[in-house]
C-alpha cells in the first residue's frame, strides 16, 4: 500500500456518495440561483452539471465545495452531513478554473502540496508526485518547472494531479478544459474518463460543453435558472429532452410541429422521384448548404414550408448537391415529442 492509500485523511480511498436536499441559495435574498434541488449522486458516478451561462452550475459545486453557504437544505457526503462543515473538512477535490497553482512552487510540489502539509516526508511527497504524474501524463522534466513555465494543458495535468492524489471521495472539475484548444480538450476528456475509472472516485463535471456532458457521464443534470430542468442518462438527454431549450442545448434539432422534434442523424434523405405517397410524415425541401463536420457530412435544408433542417449523411455521400430537391424523411420510431 502506498503512502495516499495509507492515508488517513478525511474521505481518502474510496468512492463517497453525495445527497443534496432541497438546497437553495441566492446571492441576494430575493433572487434565488439554486432554487430547491434535490439529487442523489452514488459513489462512483460521473455527473456531468450542463446548462446555459448564468444558470447556477458554478455556484451549486461552490455549495458543495463549501466555499458558499446554503440559504436552505442540506448536503450529505458518504452519510455524513456536511452543510455546514468548513470546505477543507469536507473531503472534497476540487479542479476550478479559478483555483490556480501555487506559481512558488514545481508541478511536484504543488501535486504533493496536499500532503505535505499534512506532515508527509519529503521523500514521500516526491514518489506520489511522481506516481500522480505519471498517472496525468506528465513526465520528469515538466514535473520539476514552475507552472509559469508549463503550458494550459499541463498546468491542467497538475491540477487534477493536485486533486485526485489526496484520494478524495469525490472530485468536483469546474471546466477544467475550458481555455484549452478543441484537440487538447478531446485528449483530457479522454484522460479524465481514464482517471475516473482509475480512481473509482465520484465526478462531478461543470460544463458547457454538450460532447463532454455526454461522451464523460453516467448521468446528466441539466439547470435552467438554477432549477433541475432534467436529470438522465446520455441517451435519455440526448434523444428525450424534455423541452426545446434542453434540446438545443445537446445538438441540432429539427422540429416537425410545435411539439415534435427529430434529430439530423434520424432522417433519410429520399429522391424525388422514390418518394411514396400519401405525403404523411415526408416533407420536400431544397439543400441550401453543405458542410464536412469531422467524420459527418451535414445538409441543411430549407422545406418547402420555410423551416430549416439539418440533416446528416457519412461525410463519403456525394448526394445530393447544393440547389437539389429532395424528399426528407424522419425515421418515425425517432420523433420525440416535447413537453410545451
Ligand atoms: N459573487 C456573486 N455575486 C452576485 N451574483 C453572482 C455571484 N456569482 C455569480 N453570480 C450570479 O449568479 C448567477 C449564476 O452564476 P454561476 O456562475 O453559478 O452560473 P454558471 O451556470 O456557472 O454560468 P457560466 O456557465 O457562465 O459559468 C449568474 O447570474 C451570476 O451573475
Amino acid at each position: 500500500m502506498n503512502a495516499a492509500e495509507n492515508s488517513a485523511g478525511r474521505g481518502a480511498g474510496a468512492a463517497v456518495d453525495l445527497r443534496i436536499e432541497q438546497l437553495s441559495f441566492g446571492y441576494a435574498a430575493d433572487h434565488l440561483i439554486v432554487a430547491d434541488l434535490t439529487l442523489e449522486i452514488p459513489a462512483g458516478e460521473f455527473l456531468t452539471l450542463v446548462g446555459p451561462s448564468g444558470c447556477g452550475k458554478s455556484t451549486l459545486l461552490r455549495l458543495i465545495a463549501g466555499h458558499l453557504s446554503a440559504t436552505r437544505g442540506r448536503l450529505w457526503l458518504g452519510g455524513r452531513d456536511i452543510t455546514r462543515t468548513p470546505p477543507e473538512q469536507r473531503g472534497i477535490g476540487l479542479v476550478f478554473q479559478q483555483h490556480a497553482l501555487f506559481p512558488h512552487l514545481t508541478a511536484a510540489q504543488n501535486i504533493a502540496f496536499g500532503w505535505s502539509i499534512r506532515g508527509r516526508s519529503r521523500r514521500e511527497c516526491q514518489r506520489i508526485a511522481a506516481e500522480w504524474g505519471d498517472r496525468v501524463g506528465l513526465s520528469t522534466d515538466q514535473l520539476a518547472r514552475y507552472p509559469a513555465d508549463l503550458s494550459g494543458g499541463q498546468q491542467q495535468r497538475v491540477a487534477l494531479a493536485r486533486a485526485l492524489a489526496l484520494q478524495p471521495g469525490i472530485c468536483l472539475l469546474d471546466e477544467p478544459f475550458a481555455q484549452l484548444d478543441r484537440p487538447l480538450r478531446e485528449q483530457l476528456r479522454e484522460e479524465l474518463a481514464r482517471l475516473h475509472h482509475l480512481t473509482g472516485c465520484t465526478f462531478i463535471l461543470v460544463t458547457h460543453d454538450s460532447e463532454d456532458a455526454l461522451r464523460l457521464a453516467d448521468r446528466v443534470v441539466v439547470l435552467l435558472a438554477g432549477r433541475m430542468a432534467q436529470l438522465g442518462t446520455p441517451i435519455d438527454i440526448y434523444q428525450r429532452p424534455r423541452n426545446h431549450t434542453i434540446a438545443t442545448l445537446f445538438g441540432r434539432v429539427n422540429r416537425i410541429s410545435s411539439c415534435e422534434m427529430v434529430r439530423p442523424e434520424q432522417v433519410t434523405l429520399v429522391p424525388l422521384g422514390e418518394m411514396t405517397a400519401p405525403t404523411v410524415g415526408q416533407w420536400v425541401g431544397v439543400v441550401e448548404r453543405v458542410r464536412l463536420l469531422g467524420g459527418v457530412r451535414m445538409l441543411e435544408i430549407r422545406i418547402d414550408s420555410g423551416d430549416c433542417w439539418t440533416v446528416q449523411q457519412p461525410a463519403d455521400a456525394s448526394w445530393p448537391i447544393v440547389g437539389e430537391r429532395v424528399g426528407v424523411r424522419p425515421r418515425p420510431e425517432a420523433i420525440h415529442r416535447l413537453e410545451v
